[in-house]
C-alpha cells in the first residue's frame, strides 16, 4: 500500500480492524467502515489493481472531531489552524491554516449547513464513485460557502475532488458542520488518447469535522478560469476545426462535435473515469439547488433578473421540435417568477413560436438567438424599464435567411428524419431523427448550401446545426441589451441569473462572467465545458429552482412587512 503514513496520526488501518463496527460494501469501488467515531472508506477495486501493479491505492479517513472551526474566506484571512498534532503536520505543511495556502499537504476547512432527517451514520461522496445515497432515511448536507468551489478549484489543483455535500451525520443533530481536507499526495495520469486528464489520488486524507459554527459566506463564484476537458473529446478543439477546416475536415468536425455532445458517448466512458469527470464537474459547477441559499445571499440588495432559455430548460428535449411543449406546472412557475422579477425568455427559436409555447404576455422575449427582442405585451411594470422594446439587429438578412431555408429544405428532403426549421433570423437543421450513419451526408448538404452565403455562419446545438448571420450578436448581447432596457445598464444593484442548456447559452454565461455579475446555470446531467457557475440536471430541477426563488421572495417580503 502506498498511502503515506503519518507517524503521529493514529494508525487508521489498525484502529479500524480492531474496533467492532459496521462495514458496508457500497460499490465495487468503495466500502465504508464506521465505529461511531471514525469512518473509513476503502477502495477495494483500487487495491486489486494495485496488487496487479497497475494503480496506487488511496484510502480516505473521515472522523468526526470536535475542535473549533476555521473558515476560509478566500481573501487570505487566516482561518483556525487544523489540529496538526493529530495529523502530524508542521505549520508549513498545513499552510498555516489559512485558506490561501491550501494545496497538497495543506488543510482546508469548509463550513456549511447540515440538514438531515432521520438518524444515520453514513457518508456519501459522489465524487469517489457513483454509488447512491444510503440508508433507510434521507440525509442531506449542504456544504461550502459560495466561493468555496471556485476557491478550491483554483488553489487545490491537485485534489482528486471533494464531496458535493451530502450525507454525513455524526450521530447527533448539529446545525453546522465543517470539513477538513488533508491533501497528502496526488498523482495525475494523462489519458492522451482522449484528451482527458484523469486525476488519481494516492494518499488522500480527509477529516470530517462536526462542529457548531457560524457559517461564513464567501462571495459567490465570480469569473474564474474556465474548467474544461470534462467530456471525452475536447469540444473546443472540434469547434476550432469546425470553424477553420474545409471540405471533409469540416464535415467530420461537425459530426464529431455532435457525437461528442451526445450522452450515449459519455456513458461509454469507463465508469470510474466517468465518475471522476462527473465529480470534477460538480466540483466546479455545484447544483444551484444545493447552493440556493448562497445564491440568494449574493442577491441581497440587488434586483434579480431572470433569463430563461426554452428548449431543454423549460421544456424537455423531444424528437419533434414542433411538439416541445412546456408543462402547465412549468408555465405557472415562470408566471410566478415573473411576478417578482423581470423575466426574459431567450431562445434560438423564432420569437412567435417560442411565445406560442410559453404564452405569458408579461415576459420579455428574445427569439432567433437574441436577434428578435420584444418587451412585454402587457407593458413593463418595472420603474426603470423602457416603455416599449423591439430590437431586430439582423433585419437586412431576412430575405437571405428565407432563401437559405428553402435551399436547405430542398437539399435535405431525401435524407430521412432531417428537418429544417425556419427561425426567422436563423435556420435550424435537425439531426435528431436522422440515422447517425447519415449525419455526414446531411452535414455535407448543409455545407454545400452555406458555402454560397459567406455572410452566414454556423453554430451547433443539441443535435442541430444552426445557420445565422455573421453579425456580432448572440444570446449574450441580448442579455446585455435587455438589462439596459430594464434600466440596469451600469448598475451594481442587479443580479442577472441565466438558465440554459445549450452551446448557444454559453455566450450569455460568458457575458455574466465577464461582467462579474450574476450567475449562469447550465442545465445538464453530463459534464460539459461551460462558463456557467452552477448546474441543474434537467427541466424538473429548473422548476424546483424557480419554485424556491418565488418562495424565498415571498418569505422575504413577508418578513419585511412584519418589520
Ligand atoms: O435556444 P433554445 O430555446 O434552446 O433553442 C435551441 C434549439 O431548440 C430546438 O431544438 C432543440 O429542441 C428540440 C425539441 O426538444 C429537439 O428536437 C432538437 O433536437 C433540439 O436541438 C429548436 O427546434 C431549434 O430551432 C432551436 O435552435
Amino acid at each position: 500500500m502506498r498511502q503515506e503514513q503519518n507517524p503521529e496520526a493514529p494508525n487508521e488501518k489498525q484502529e479500524s480492524s480492531k474496533t467492532p463496527g459496521a462495514s458496508l460494501s457500497l460499490s465495487p469501488y468503495v466500502s465504508i467502515f464506521h465505529n461511531g467515531f471514525q469512518v473509513l472508506l476503502r477502495f477495494p477495486a483500487a487495491q486489486r489493481e494495485e496488487r496487479r501493479g497497475k494503480r496506487e491505492i488511496f484510502e480516505c479517513i473521515c472522523r468526526p472531531v470536535t475542535e473549533g472551526p476555521g473558515v476560509p474566506d478566500g481573501s487570505g484571512r487566516r482561518g483556525n489552524t487544523c489540529d496538526r498534532k493529530r495529523w502530524g503536520m508542521s505549520e508549513k505543511e498545513d499552510g498555516g491554516g489559512g485558506a490561501s495556502n491550501v494545496g497538497p499537504g495543506g488543510t482546508l476547512r469548509i463550513f456549511g449547513r447540515l440538514r438531515f432527517r432521520g438518524f444515520l451514520f453514513l457518508l456519501y461522496f459522489p465524487f469517489i464513485c457513483d454509488w447512491v445515497v444510503l440508508g433507510p432515511r434521507e440525509v442531506e448536507i449542504d456544504i461550502g460557502p459560495p466561493g468555496f468551489w471556485r476557491y478550491f478549484s483554483e488553489h487545490v489543483t491537485d485534489a482528486i475532488s471533494i464531496a458535493e455535500g451530502r450525507g454525513f451525520v455524526g450521530g447527533s443533530v448539529v446545525p453546522r458542520f465543517g470539513v477538513e481536507v488533508f491533501l497528502k499526495k496526488k498523482e495525475k495520469e494523462k489519458m492522451t488518447k482522449q484528451n482527458v486528464v484523469v486525476a488519481e489520488a494516492a494518499g488522500l486524507n480527509m477529516a470530517i469535522t462536526v462542529a457548531m459554527a457560524e457559517s461564513s459566506l464567501l462571495p459567490p463564484p465570480g469569473p474564474t478560469k474556465q474548467a474544461g476537458g470534462y467530456i471525452a473529446i475536447s469540444r473546443r478543439k472540434l469547434l476550432k476545426k469546425l470553424e477553420t477546416g474545409g471540405g471533409a475536415a469540416r464535415i467530420n468536425a461537425w459530426v464529431e462535435s455532435m457525437r461528442a455532445s451526445s450522452p450515449t458517448h459519455i456513458k461509454s466512458v469507463p465508469s470510474l473515469q466517468a465518475s471522476t469527470d462527473q465529480s470534477s464537474w460538480i466540483l466546479h459547477h455545484p447544483s444551484a439547488l444545493s447552493m440556493f441559499e448562497q445564491i440568494m445571499n449574493a442577491s441581497q440588495g440587488k434586483q434579480i433578473v431572470m433569463f430563461l432559455d426554452y428548449d431543454g430548460t423549460l421544456s424537455p428535449i423531444v424528437e419533434d421540435p414542433d411538439r416541445a411543449f412546456m408543462s402547465e406546472a412549468m408555465r405557472k412557475a415562470v408566471r410566478d417568477v415573473a411576478r417578482y422579477f423581470p423575466t426574459a425568455i431567450v431562445s434560438g427559436r423564432c420569437r412567435d413560436k417560442v411565445y406560442s409555447f410559453v404564452q405569458l404576455a408579461e415576459l420579455y422575449y428574445a427569439g432567433s438567438h437574441g436577434m428578435d427582442i420584444k418587451g412585454p405585451a402587457k407593458g413593463p411594470k418595472y420603474k426603470k424599464a423602457k416603455k416599449s422594446v423591439l430590437f431586430q439587429p439582423a433585419s437586412e438578412f431576412l430575405p437571405m435567411i428565407d432563401e437559405v431555408y428553402k435551399a436547405l429544405v430542398e437539399k435535405t428532403k431525401s435524407i430521412p428524419g432531417a428537418k429544417v426549421e425556419n427561425n426567422k433570423f436563423c435556420v435550424s437543421v435537425h439531426f435528431r431523427c436522422v440515422d447517425e450513419k447519415r449525419w455526414s451526408g446531411l452535414a455535407e448538404q448543409v455545407r454545400s448550401v452555406l458555402k454560397e452565403y459567406p455572410k452566414l455562419r454556423l453554430s451547433q446545438g443539441r443535435k442541430v446545426l444552426e445557420i445565422r448571420p455573421t453579425i456580432k450578436w448572440d444570446k449574450g448581447k441580448a442579455l446585455e441589451f435587455l438589462l439596459e432596457s430594464l434600466g440596469f445598464a451600469n448598475c451594481n444593484d442587479v443580479l442577472p441569473v441565466y438558465i440554459g442548456d445549450d452551446r448557444t447559452d454559453e455566450d450569455a454565461f460568458k457575458v455574466l462572467r465577464q461582467r462579474g455579475q450574476g450567475f449562469g446555470i447550465l442545465v445538464s446531467k453530463n459534464p460539459k465545458d461551460t462558463n456557467a457557475s452552477y448546474s441543474l440536471q434537467e427541466p424538473a430541477e429548473v422548476m424546483d429552482f424557480l419554485h424556491r426563488l418565488v418562495e424565498w421572495k415571498r418569505l422575504s417580503l413577508r418578513g419585511r412587512s412584519r418589520v
